[in-house]
């Protein structure tokens, strides 16, 4: 058995960050910009009213009150889309709306509460300073300025600024394209009618869906029967993918042969036993020239291995680090655990906040890697650490967030 680390290490040396492609902006949500995206325009491009109102020559109402407003003469109107075309001179005002160019030789907007007007003239009811609810051209950036930088996961604020930098397309690394295979005899798709000693594959989908969170595309293969040959023609179907994940048939038994498949076909397994609880039986390796990621086919297990190892595969082919570093990575223990033995748990637990603000993660009694339903309402996992000593409640622990993906605000 080898450690979690050294098993992360061994699986992420073999994946570096895809290849670019363009994709219009609609489309960029959650993907990974390969170049930084740059500002085509200045934003705003010209100098632009902030307030409904009436833009004006500072100087011009230098001494205005609401008790003494000062009147200045009305020769036209600035609206957003349709600019003056005129210029502002001595006791001269335009109407101004908001978003609107402000004109030449005004250097000011004095809002419309403090104004009152008729058809020639306005009455100015207060000072303003120079450029007073004035954008000026370039306030938010300028052409040229590089907005987002190579490597970022777009969010939803991402693509909004990317609009506003006139950009309608941008290179991103492709999405990882992830193959599927669950095996055994007694799996059936969720559906289909069941035989006696046969139970629903939950691994199969719960792995395409954590791939989609992650901004991979998943190609669900089915599922292999109990026999090489089975598992051999299914797993070719894993051609041009990027990744042939596996669920099942990684442990001891007599019919657990995707390993069997795997020495038959000359694949040297890098990884083939990780010193953690769940999720032991891991099989790292390369089916051809498609790596291939075997998981234990207990569910939880699957679940687990695929936040350690699946998560940041498809981080780092998608030109991310290994971890994204959200969430909270340390709580407080809710219970007492025991020592630990030589392998590294993963503790399935709850986390809820106290009023200090600090996080508590509470493991829930029942840790078998078959109860899926708790598995679901989990919100981390524990990491202990092997050999960790007994740990009283209220001690500080590492935990793995269970949240997070490729869509973000
Ligand atoms: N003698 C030993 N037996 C086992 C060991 C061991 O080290 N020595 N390890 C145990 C551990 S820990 C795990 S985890 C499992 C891993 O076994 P496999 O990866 O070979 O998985 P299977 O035997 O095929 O299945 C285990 C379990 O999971 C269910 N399963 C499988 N696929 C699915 C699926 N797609 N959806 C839902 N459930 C699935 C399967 O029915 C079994 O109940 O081995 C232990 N044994
Ligand atoms: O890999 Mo097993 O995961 O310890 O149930």
């Amino acid at each position: 058995m080898i450690s979690v680390a050294e098993a992360r290490a061994r699986i992420l040396a073999g994946f570096a960050a895809l290849p670019a492609e363009t994709v219009a902006l609609p489309d960029a949500l959650g993907r990974v910009l390969a170049e930084p995206v740059t500002a085509r325009l200045t934003q705003p491009p010209f100098d632009a009213a902030a307030m409904d109102g009436w833009a004006v020559r500072a100087a011009d109402i230098a001494g205005a009150t609401s008790d003494r407003p000062v009147a200045l003469r009305r020769i036209g109107e600035s609206a957003a889309g349709h600019a003056f075309s005129g210029s502002v001179g001595v006791g001269e005002a335009v109407r101004i709306f908001t978003g609107a160019p402000v004109p030449t030789g005004a250097d000011a907007v004095v809002m419309q509460e403090d104004c009152s007007a008729d058809d020639a003239s306005v009455l100015i009811g207060r000072a303003v300073v120079a450029g007073r609810f004035v954008r000026p051209a370039g306030f938010d950036f300028p052409q040229g300025r590089e907005l987002l930088p190579k490597g970022r996961r777009l969010t939803a604020r991402d693509i909004a600024l990317a609009a506003g930098g006139n950009v309608p397309w941008l290179s991103v690394h492709r999405r990882p394209r992830v193959a599927v295979l669950a095996t055994g005899d007694e799996i059936a798709l969720p559906g289909d009618p069941l035989g006696p000693s046969q139970i629903v594959s939950t691994n199969a989908l719960g792995l395409c869906a954590l791939v989609a969170t992650q901004g991979g595309t998943a190609h669900n293969l089915g599922i292999a029967r109990d026999t090489v040959d089975s598992v051999a023609a299914m797993a070719a179907g894993a051609a041009g993918c990027d990744l042939l994940v596996t669920t099942g048939g990684a442990a001891q038994g007599d019919y657990d042969l995707v390993r069997d498949v795997l020495a038959d076909r000359g694949v040297s397994l890098d990884v083939h036993s990780i010193a953690m609880r769940p999720g032991k039986a891991v099989m790292f390796g390369r089916a051809g020239t498609v790596p291939l990621l075997g998981l234990p086919g207990n569910p939880v297990s699957t679940g687990v291995t695929a936040v350690l190892f699946l998560r940041p595969i498809l981080r780092v082919l998608q030109g991310l680090p290994p971890d994204d570093g959200e969430g909270p990575r340390r709580a407080r223990l809710g219970t007492a655990l025991k020592a630990n033995d030589r392998r590294e748990d993963y503790i399935r637990a709850t986390l809820t906040t106290g009023d200090d603000g600090i996080p508590t993660a509470t493991p829930f009694d029942r840790q078998d890697s078959a109860i899926t339903s708790l598995y679901a309402q989990a919100d981390c996992l524990i990491v202990r650490a092997p050999q960790a000593p007994a740990a009283e409640a209220g001690a500080v622990v590492d935990i793995v967030p269970l949240s997070g993906g490729a869509l973000n605000l």
